[in-house]
């Protein structure tokens, strides 16, 4: 039975269960024991679909790059909002996909990424926060809601022109959907997709072990929440205001009214919300966590830090991007966070459009292809020590300039899918993290080894385990 029937032309793995497979792999240690016992293209059967898993940067890099791995699986569409599944960016493919992440790229930059007006509103956030986080009087608290709403506010401004108050118990609607879709169906709501045959057992069988009648409801609140936003705006919509990019679609949906060929439509646009929304607010969520963590986990750093963020920025001032060159510290230890947490434990899948030659092998139309970030960021080849968080990594000899790495970093991803947020998520991590050692001792409570802090794995998530942390206000 356990004959290998992996046709020669694939890359090595583990021995193909035929009908079954094996269970798809979520974690990093799994993914690792791969890596280390095939090389650096493995690939591995989950029942019907085979997966070629890449652990080394260069392969990586370049599989990313090509035309031909740059669709995402069809599967993703269940989880599109769009009463057709075929628009907006993460989730979508071919012409759809290429219309909507240039309409998204081309927005997100007019709305400010990277610009001074922006960088405004983050750091109004980051007042918020740090206000927020001085009401708990230096009591040990878990981390505080206020992360995710100051993530959540940002990308929201830029495409709803919406802000929540940092309690709002809105936001606690839209993070119970997010939290739902991560909790309960990080793996077994995929299992039908590797597993058809049980798409045949009874609907209450299947709603029991897969819970497939909660995953409907999530999406259909999600549905509802994005559609009445978007409706919203066509109701107030006003052609010489556009006020946000919803505005900016409806007025290209409006422009191209009569061009059959036109791809501007509102199930599209409601996906496009959809995928800014999860991608843009949980992950700057999740590495605000890790930064609270690291600062309170190596407080040499965070003081090393404070003296250079109070040797040029007044403490009643908040630090602004213009300072960058003088914080070299800051920025090296947001991007080691972003190594060293890797957060987006495996990349978001691609698959390939045909039969393709890469490295000798030839792999099959409708393979499953995904880059272990991870591998990539704990790889000794690229990182020394990479199991040490050692934000000196980047910075030049005299630790005064940041120096970006030119090989093995992969927390966005990387070619024709790259995050489209990429830059928004810099400025964020930076201004934030910057605001939060500005203001804070941040540290464990007493009596608590904080090295003991469980990584814990939140649907393909990375996080640090929600253990209390103290926020000193500083003198
Ligand atoms: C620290 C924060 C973030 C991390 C680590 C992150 C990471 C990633 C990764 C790994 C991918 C997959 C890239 C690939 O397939 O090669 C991705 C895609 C994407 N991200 Fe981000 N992201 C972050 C923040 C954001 C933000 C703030 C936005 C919102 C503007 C965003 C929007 C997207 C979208 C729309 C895609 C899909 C791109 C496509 O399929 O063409 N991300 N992100």
């Amino acid at each position: 039975v356990l004959r290998d029937r992996r046709p020669r032309t694939l890359p090595p793995g583990p021995v193909e269960i035929p009908f079954f497979g094996r269970l798809p792999i979520l974690d990093e240690e799994s993914a690792e024991r791969l890596r280390k016992k095939y090389g650096d293209i493995v690939s591995y059967r989950t029942g019907p679909i085979r997966t070629v898993f890449l652990f080394d940067y260069d392969t990586a890099k370049e599989a990313m790059a090509k035309v031909e791995f740059s669709n995402r699986p069809d599967f993703f569409s269940s989880f599109s909002v769009d009463d057709q599944k075929i628009g907006g960016v993460l989730s979508s493919n071919g012409v759809h996909w290429q219309h909507d992440r240039r309409f998204v790229l081309r927005n997100l930059r007019n709305l400010g990424m990277g610009k001074s007006y922006l960088e405004e509103a983050i750091n109004t956030e980051a007042m918020a926060l740090v206000e927020d986080l001085k009401k708990s009087g230096g009591e040990a608290i878990n981390f505080p809601d206020s992360f995710r709403t100051v993530a959540l506010n940002i990308i929201w401004q830029m495409v709803a022109s919406t802000r929540y108050d940092l309690r709002s118990s809105e936001v606690e609607t839209i993070y119970r959907l997010t939290k739902g879709f991560q909790d309960d169906f990080s793996a077994i709501a995929f299992l039908p997709f590797f597993f058809p045959a049980l798409n045949r057992l009874p609907v209450p069988i299947r709603n029991l072990i897969l819970g497939e009648d909660k995953f409907g409801q999530l999406l259909e609140e999600m549905k509802k929440v994005i559609n009445d936003v978007v409706d919203k705006h066509l109701e107030d919509y006003d052609p010489d205001n556009p006020r946000d990019l919803i505005d900016e679609y409806i007025k290209d949906m409006k422009d191209s009214e009569g061009d059959n060929n036109s791809l501007f439509r509102k199930g599209a646009l409601n996906q496009i919300v959809n995928d800014l929304f999860f991608a843009g607010s949980d992950t700057v969520n999740q590495m605000l966590k890790w930064m609270a963590f690291l600062l309170a986990r190596y407080p040499e750093y965070a003081t090393r830090m404070q003296q250079q963020i109070d040797a040029v920025v007044p403490r009643d001032r908040m630090v602004s991007l213009d300072d960058k060159p003088n914080l070299p510290l800051v920025e090296a230890f947001t991007v080691e966070a972003l190594r060293y947490s890797s957060m987006v434990i495996l990349n978001v899948e691609r698959t390939a459009t045909r039969d393709t030659n890469f490295k000798g092998y030839l792999i099959p139309k409708g393979t499953t292809v995904q880059v272990c970030n991870y591998s990539v960021h704990y790889d000794p080849r690229y990182w020394d020590d990479p199991h040490k968080f050692y934000p000196e990594r980047f910075l030049d000899e005299s630790e005064t300039k940041y120096t970006a790495p030119k090989k093995g970093l992969f927390a966005f991803g990387s070619g024709r899918r790259q995050c489209v947020g990429e830059l928004l998520a810099r400025m964020e991590l930076f201004l934030f993290t910057a605001a939060l050692i500005q203001h804070f001792d941040v540290r464990p409570p007493h009596g608590v080894d904080i090295t003991k802090t469980a990584i814990v794995n939140l649907g393909g998530i990375r996080a640090p385990a929600d253990d209390k942390l103290i926020y000193q206000p500083r003198n």
